[in-house]
């Protein structure tokens, strides 16, 4: 595996520090402690270096290395949780305090309650399922203001509903389940799921924990650890299964906001700044991007698809997906948008199954879509093809976050190519972080 680079012995390799104990994997990887210094010889690609640790050489994650001066660390980018870059976070890896401490005030649970799709979706859930939550024992993971747990007092009569939620906001949750009358059947507990203790199983868990692309935030870690300690053989997830879609679409809004305009900005030519403005505005997704059907280039197909039941937390490390979309319109391919869809099985077999999506064909939600941009756009023409991989690569360290891999060819039945034999256009593959 190693190049002809990681042999050479560079002048200066580069001190590093290991933010966090690594065990390498294959005979090639470097095992390391928290505090280690390496020295860096050569960086092959973006997620592994050739390194040295007291005269052993092999590969490392970058991601574990701090170089430079403690606590630099890149700007973090704006983002829906906040996260903090301060000393304490290198500790933490799930950044707890400033991922419950945002969830502590009422910003982000004011998004939440405010998105009418999200919310009136798990109401459908319970209401739908209410004769079947008679007497039930049920566990809300991330409760939140309680909301789920209150439809559920509400709505049905089961008998009991542990509402768990590790930020402040438990004590406030309290007060609503007092004020709604609902302390008979609701009790708030504070803490994380996957340590506080439960007095009995839960024959249902439900819980809200998609983030952005579905998986940021890795609360679904959450709901995986208690499902394994606290639900109830034959017991019921709530959601039963999730999906992640991917469409190629044009984005023409946004690339002339962020790319075209520095063409002619007050009729001076800005081109030069083209490079800095593809670095800045296309190497990270794009959150919060609402996607219009007409942007679709072509049907959109879901490229990963996670069973609540059966999935691991082992499985979350790398998550792949394929994919082949036919060009059914010529347009511009800017990029891939992706979203996901949640589904909730009745408690009564044969029951209709209620649907979460939040997909452009569906009533916008909080989440909207995630945009991920080509460093360059491609002329697509209706019979091309483009196909390719997702994988989901969650980070080692920064344990909430992830990299998006995507790679694809675009197969070409109608224009001159330079490959003739597979008729391939053109091949491309970009990772995004999410953040880190
Ligand atoms: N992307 C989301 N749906 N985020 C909802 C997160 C809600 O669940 C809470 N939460 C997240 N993880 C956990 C956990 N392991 N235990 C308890 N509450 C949690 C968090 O404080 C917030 O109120």
């Amino acid at each position: 595996m190693q190049t002809e680079k990681e042999d050479e012995d560079d002048a200066s390799p580069e001190e590093c520090f290991a933010r966090s104990d690594f065990t390498g994997g294959g005979s090639d990887q470097l095992s390391f402690s928290s505090g280690d210094k390496l020295l860096v010889h050569a960086k092959p690609s973006s997620d592994w270096w050739w390194a040295e640790l007291r005269g052993v050489r092999g590969y490392v994650p970058a991601s574990y290395l701090r170089t430079g001066a403690a606590g630099e660390e890149e700007q973090e980018e704006e983002e829906e949780v906040e996260v903090d870059d301060d000393d304490t976070s290198l500790e933490d890896p799930w950044q707890d305090e400033e991922y419950f401490g945002s969830y502590g005030t009422l910003r982000l649970h004011l998004e939440m309650l405010s998105d009418k799709s999200r919310t009136e979706a798990y109401r459908q859930v319970i209401r739908s399922n209410s004769a079947s939550l008679r007497n039930k024992v049920v566990m809300d993971l991330g409760c939140g203001t309680g909301i789920i747990s209150l439809f559920c007092a509400q709505l049905a009569q089961p008998s009991v509903v542990y509402a768990v939620e590790a930020s402040s906001m438990a004590d406030y949750t309290r007060q609503l389940v007092k004020q709604n009358e609902c302390e008979e059947v609701v009790t708030v507990l504070q803490g994380r799921a996957e340590e506080i203790e439960l007095p009995e199983q839960v024959d249902v868990l439900v819980s809200e924990w998609m983030g952005n692309c579905l998986l940021f935030e890795f609360m679904v870690e959450s709901v995986l650890l208690a499902r394994d300690r606290w639900l109830r053989e034959g017991g019921v997830m709530w959601p039963s299964s999730a999906a992640l879609a991917l469409v190629p679409c044009q984005a023409d809004t946004y690339y002339a906001e962020k790319m075209a305009f520095w063409e002619r900005p007050y009729g001076l030519d800005f081109t030069p700044l083209q490079p800095l403005a593809q670095q800045e505005f296309f190497t990270k997704p794009k959150f919060s991007h609402l996607i219009e059907p007409s942007d679709c280039l072509s049907a959109p197909c879901d490229v990963i698809y996670l069973d609540m039941y059966t999935l691991q937390v082992k499985d979350l490390e790398e998550i792949k997906g394929q994919f082949h979309f036919c060009v059914e319109k010529s347009g511009v391919f800017h990029g891939f948008t992706a979203w996901f869809t949640v589904h909730f099985e009745s408690l009564e077999t044969g029951g209709a199954t209620v649907e979460l999506n939040t997909g452009p064909n569906s009533e916008p939600t909080h989440w909207k879509q995630t945009l991920f941009m080509l460093d360059r756009p491609v002329s697509v023409y209706a019979g091309d093809s483009i196909s390719g991989t997702i994988v989901l690569r969650r980070n080692p360290v920064w344990r909430r976050h992830m990299t998006v891999t995507l790679h694809w060819n675009i197969n070409s039945t109608t224009e001159e190519t330079d490959n003739c034999q597979a008729n391939i256009k053109s091949v491309g593959t970009k990772s995004f972080p999410m953040w880190r």
